[in-house]
């Protein structure tokens, strides 16, 4: 790993702040290996998730490296919050081990030798109490490691090495963390063992955080902002919704493909067992959820399960129906399919359906039809 400061660099200075603006991330990168790239100028919300998303060698990790110092790139400006990091016009760079971030990599790779407790503890001693921003019990709760902490990491499960992993990254007190696919280690039960940690984190801690991922749907549950990288370049970035929504980037013709919808819990019925999800252009039952109504909650509708018609059919057991109007066609990825990008009164949907159907039913932008969704997820 390259710790080393950069050429011309007036060394191990201090975070500077004066005159920069005090929310938001903004990453200038250009690497040049031989054989890739990365150029990227990102403007990203201080606060939140993002996720940088991208094929295999699109160069998310380099990013994540460069943000955290261990690259030595040939261009750099970093700030953070206000904080100017790195800057290599004005000779500034803030080396890793002053860089107040926590870097979570796929694996955790902690003192084999060392219990869980010494472990962290030997984390929180780069930090002063007064600087402290998550306490030690905190920690903790919000990771449910409580009960692990005289174990030896040999004795823990992968989902739980994960957790102390990411418990010690949140007791160096950083301003941003960094997680280089924290799942992608860990088997399908494991991983959504430990999604729900993730989300809370994303709930209750206000640590912005740069999420590498490939799976759009962890990408929905957990993020709030996207990058698409694509060959060390930035192809695409917005809000979670927006990008899920899109047909022109390669997340609409993963086969996970679909978006993603803020909903409120407006009523349940308990006849039924049933919960009413409302948002601006609909509203959709699921089975009971044990939320109260007013509270927000993350769906997810997948493109493959949403059918379309031209008028209601009432004699059918799909429950969720809506209104919705054609905003753009294309062709998936297989020619027997075409994506559909719809929208219910601001509310956007995708389905995917057979190029057969799309002909007969006369599909097109503008058209009104009515989207029957066969399965919604929720998130979180
Ligand atoms: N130190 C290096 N020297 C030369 N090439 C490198 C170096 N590090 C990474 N690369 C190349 O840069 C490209 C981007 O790699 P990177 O690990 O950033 O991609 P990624 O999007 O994180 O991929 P993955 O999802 O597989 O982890 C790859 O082609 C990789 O081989």
């Amino acid at each position: 790993m390259n710790t080393s400061f950069e050429p011309g660099t007036k060394g191990e200075t201090g975070a500077l702040s004066g005159g920069l603006p005090a929310d938001g991330i903004r990453a200038r990168f250009r690497v040049d290996y031989a054989g890739f790239a990365l150029d990227v100028d990102l403007t990203l919300p201080g606060h939140g998730v993002t996720a940088l998303f991208g094929h295999s060698g699109s160069g998310k990790t380099t990013l994540l490296r460069c943000v955290a110092g261990l690259e030595r790139a040939v261009e750099a400006r970093l700030e953070i919050n206000g904080e100017l990091w790195q800057d290599s016009a004005a000779g500034v760079f803030l080396p890793t081990h002053r860089r107040a971030l926590g870097y979570v990599f796929q694996e955790a790779s902690l003192f084999p030798h060392l219990s869980v407790r010494r472990n962290l503890e030997y984390g929180m001693k780069r930090v002063d109490a007064a600087s402290r921003q998550v306490s030690w019990e905190r920690v903790l709760e919000l990771l449910g490691i409580g009960h692990l902490l005289e174990r030896l990491p040999g004795r823990l499960s992968g989902g739980e090495r994960q957790r102390v992993g990411i418990a010690r990254a949140l007791l160096t007190s950083p301003r941003l963390l960094l997680m280089d696919e924290p799942l992608a280690a860990l088997d399908l039960k494991r991983k959504n063992e430990i999604l729900p940690y993730l989300e809370r984190l994303h709930d209750e801690l206000d640590i912005p955080m740069l999420f590498v991922s490939h799976l759009p749907d962890e990408v929905s549950r957990l993020a709030d902002h996207v990058v698409l990288l694509d060959q060390g370049r930035v192809t695409a970035q917005g809000s979670l919704q927006d990008i899920m929504a899109r047909l022109d980037l390669p997340t609409a013709f993963h086969e996970d493909a679909g978006v993603v919808i803020e909903s409120v819990v407006a009523e349940h019925d308990d006849h039924y067992h049933l919960t009413r999800l409302e948002f601006p252009g609909g509203a959709v039952l699921v089975a009971r959820r044990p939320e109260a109504p007013g509270l927000r909650l993350r769906l997810r509708v997948h493109a493959r399960d949403v059918s379309l018609a031209n008028s209601r059919i009432e004699d059918s057991s799909i429950t969720n129906v809506l209104p919705a109007t054609v905003r753009e066609v294309v062709e998936a990825d297989t020619p027997a399919h075409v994506l559909i990008r719809l929208e219910a009164e601001g509310t956007p949907l995708i389905a995917c359906i057979t190029r057969r159907s799309c002909d007969q039913l006369g599909i097109a932008p503008g058209r009104r039809m009515w989207a029957q969704i066969k399965a919604v997820a929720l998130l979180g």
